[in-house]
Parts: structure tokens; sequence; C-alpha cells
């Protein structure tokens, strides 16, 4: 039985966290690195996929509702988790932050940016909230047929952490038909790359959020990084959106 006024605690993601910690880590940063995105096939199972997925109707867990339209975004809608998030959220937040930490110091060694960023996700917060970035960022996405998402950049603020993760909850081509993650790489006196990531439910991409480095024959130059959802054609998509800085 339930008590009135006693919140249970959400159920965690063991296996999910099992599975990230158990990564080859050297392969993820290679990827990284080369690329600027690296998919980490089947995270999640089924089962936490619609754990995640679940927590979209509980309008108490999110601090803001956003119809994609209304903001010139594309269309859809997304909800903004509140603090406190979620376990399952909050566990991935910070062990994926804890792995790409280093990635994010490197790629700032080699664009020559002086920030660094410290080895705990808590520690990183404590920056973002002391710069008046304190309102969680960590979303949940909901895409019905015809709906798509604008390229753009998740930027909230002065402060932010170059990477970040995308996770499909839904299965395509049996709830939805369409509704790839796009990225594109905006290179300096080029023209611009694109790449589209065929996730399946319960994979994680992590990828670049705004610039990334790539090493060329004179050196490392810089690229601007933007991602989107090309336009679901049928169905119901889902997804969950990680992002380490916390907004304005
Ligand atoms: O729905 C998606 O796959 C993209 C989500 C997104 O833009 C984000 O999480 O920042
Ligand atoms: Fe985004």
């Amino acid at each position: 039985m339930t008590m009135p006024g006693v919140v249970r605690p959400e159920p965690i993601l063991p296996t999910a966290i099992t599975r990230l910690e158990a990564l080859d880590w050297q392969d993820v940063e290679q990827e990284l690195d080369g690329r600027g995105v690296a998919v980490l096939s089947g995270l999640l199972d089924e089962g936490e996929c619609r754990l995640l997925a679940g927590l979209y109707a509980r309008r108490e867990l999110f601090r803001r509702h956003i119809a994609m339209a209304r903001h010139g975004f594309g269309q859809g809608e997304y909800r903004y988790f509140n603090y406190p998030l979620p376990r399952p959220i909050a566990e991935l937040r910070t062990a994926l932050y804890a792995r790409i930490a280093p990635v994010a110091n490197r790629w700032n060694q080699w664009m020559n940016q002086e920030r660094r960023y410290p080895d705990r996700h808590a520690d990183f917060l404590a920056q973002c909230h002391a710069a008046g970035q304190q309102r969680p960022t960590p979303l949940l996405l909901r895409y019905h047929a015809g709906d798509y998402n604008c390229l753009h950049q998740d930027l909230y603020g002065d402060l932010a952490f170059p990477l970040q993760a995308v996770i499909l909850l839904t299965e395509p081509g049996l709830d939805h038909q369409g509704g790839e993650l796009v990225l594109t790489e905006q290179r300096p006196r080029r023209q611009s790359r694109v790449e589209v990531l065929p996730l399946q439910r319960g994979d994680m991409a992590i990828l670049a959020s705004h610039h990334r480095p790539v090493q060329g024959a004179r050196g490392v130059y810089r690229v601007n990084m933007r991602h989107g959802v090309s336009r679901v054609r049928a169905g119901q998509r889902l997804s969950a959106g990680i992002i380490f800085h916390d907004a304005e």
C-alpha cells in the first residue's frame, strides 16, 4: 500500500548502468574524437525504454512543456524534467558524464579553449549553478506522424558541456516510420556534411553539441555541429535527451 504523501523512489536502470560501465570506452572515445558521434547500441532494453517513455505522462515530473511549432523549432513536443530528476535519468547523466569528461577536456585542449571540466558531474553542476544556470535540461520528446525537429544546438547559457546524449525509446519500423536523428557538420569555408544515425530502440547516441575539433592536414580546425530529427512518417516516436549543463 502506498502511504499518502509518501513519494516512492523511481525504479532505477541497473542493467543500463552496468552495460554503460562495461563498454570499451577507448573505442567510444576514438569514435567521438574521429567523428563527433558514437552510438551505444542496445544500451537500454525494451523494459527500460518503456519505463522512460512511461514517464512522459507524469506531468508532475516536468518543469516545462514545449510545443515545438509555437517556437519555430519544428513540430512535436517535449518536456524538461524538474529537479529532483527521476533516478534513471539522474543515474545515466552522472555515469555518462564521468566517462566523457576526458573527451570534452581533450577537445578543448585541441581547440585552444581554456575551460576544463571537472571529473564529477556534481562539480560541473555546481559551476553551472554558480553561473546562474540552475534549471535542469534533461528532457523527453514525443513526435507523431508529420512531426520533426529542426536542426539546432542545445545551448542554455555561457556554460556548456560540448557533448550530449539522445536515447531512442521507440522501435523504428514498428512504433514509427522515419524520424531519423540527423547531424550536420559545418566546416570553415567548405560545404556542410550530414550524417543520419539509424538508431534502434534502446540505442544511445553521444554527440557533439556545438563545436568539435577535426584534425586537418595543417593542424586542428573547428567545426560547428547541429542535430535534428527528420519527419516522422507514421506512428509515434519518443526519445530522451541528456544534456549536461543546466539552463539559465
Ligand atoms: O528526438 C531526438 O532524437 C533528438 C532530441 C534532441 O534534440 C535532444 O535531445 O537534444
Ligand atoms: Fe537537441
